[in-house]
């Protein structure tokens, strides 16, 4: 089972990104599932239903979200109608959306799990915790959307799940890291996927705005970069019936390293 999962889109910028380069993507990598965490999608802040609509439209089969869930209200409107748009599962109880998705595929089914961090983040339930109650529901291959700041939590969580679920994979931070690796249990990991959007920005945040915020310690709106665009994701080929992973490579996409695809 080949999983295509790209970074956190961030914007116009990001959307477009996703555009020009997912057919080739396509073309080149066969994915079995695309998978986009889009809790950026809507200038830099939440999702919209139309934005999730493109999404779903262009072939991605499931998007993930985060902090920023919940910023354009209209969520709440359609979050509940559509179990392929999936939010932490750690928020409290009663939280409106799902924290997983099934994903039914030719061969085999996939299991996606959002969970958020609680280091520099807001206090949700633990998500240890909540993965190990998901995971006692769940067979087969399951790939875990972490969205958290530090690299320390999310090692913490993929060794925890070692043996468990087929892939813990971060979103977050919107930079890449390099340490993608198969633990010894099986299970695939990296700490950050990384983000597609503005690439002469501040993790895709103008850049003139966020030197202003450290420079003046004032409040600065941001807003989404423009200009040059850059698509991180990854690639994993999963054992369909164990879970297991069998590989797990970055995909990275801007002028500095065109080649590394
Ligand atoms: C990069 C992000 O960080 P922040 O929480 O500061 O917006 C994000 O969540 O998209
Ligand atoms: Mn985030």
């Amino acid at each position: 089972m080949r999983v295509l999962m790209i970074g956190d889109i961030v914007g116009d910028a990001g959307r477009s990104a996703l555009q020009d380069h997912l057919p080739r993507l396509k073309r080149t990598h066969r994915p079995d599932v695309i998978l986009v965490n889009g809790e950026n999608a809507a200038d830099g802040r939440g999702i919209t239903r139309t934005i999730a609509r493109e999404f779903f439209g262009s072939g991605v089969d499931c998007i993930t979200l985060g902090n920023h869930a919940w910023d354009r209200r209209e969520i709440f409107d359609f979050i509940d109608d559509e179990p392929r748009l999936v939010r932490p599962a750690n928020y409290p109880e009663g939280t409106p959306g799902n924290g997983f998705a099934r994903l039914a595929l030719p061969n085999g089914e996939l299991t996606v799990i959002n969970l958020m961090g609680r280091t520099f983040l807001s206090t949700l339930d633990c998500p240890f915790r909540k993965a190990d109650e998901l995971l006692a529901e769940v067979k087969g291959p399951v790939l875990i959307d972490f969205h958290g700041e530090t690299t320390s939590e999310k090692q913490a969580l993929a060794w925890y799940l070692d043996g468990r679920v087929s892939a813990v994979i971060g979103t977050h931070t919107h930079v890449q890291t390099a340490d993608e690796r198969i633990l010894p249990g099986g299970t695939a990991f990296l700490s950050d996927v990384g983000m597609t959007g503005p690439y002469d920005a501040v993790l895709g945040m103008e850049k003139e705005l966020v030197i202003k915020r450290f420079l003046t310690q004032l409040p600065v709106r941001f807003e989404v970069g423009e200009g040059r665009t850059q698509l991180n994701g990854v690639l994993l080929e999963l054992d369909p019936s164990s879970g297991g992973a069998r590989s797990i490579k970055r995909i990275r996409i801007d002028d500095d390293e065109p080649w590394f695809e």
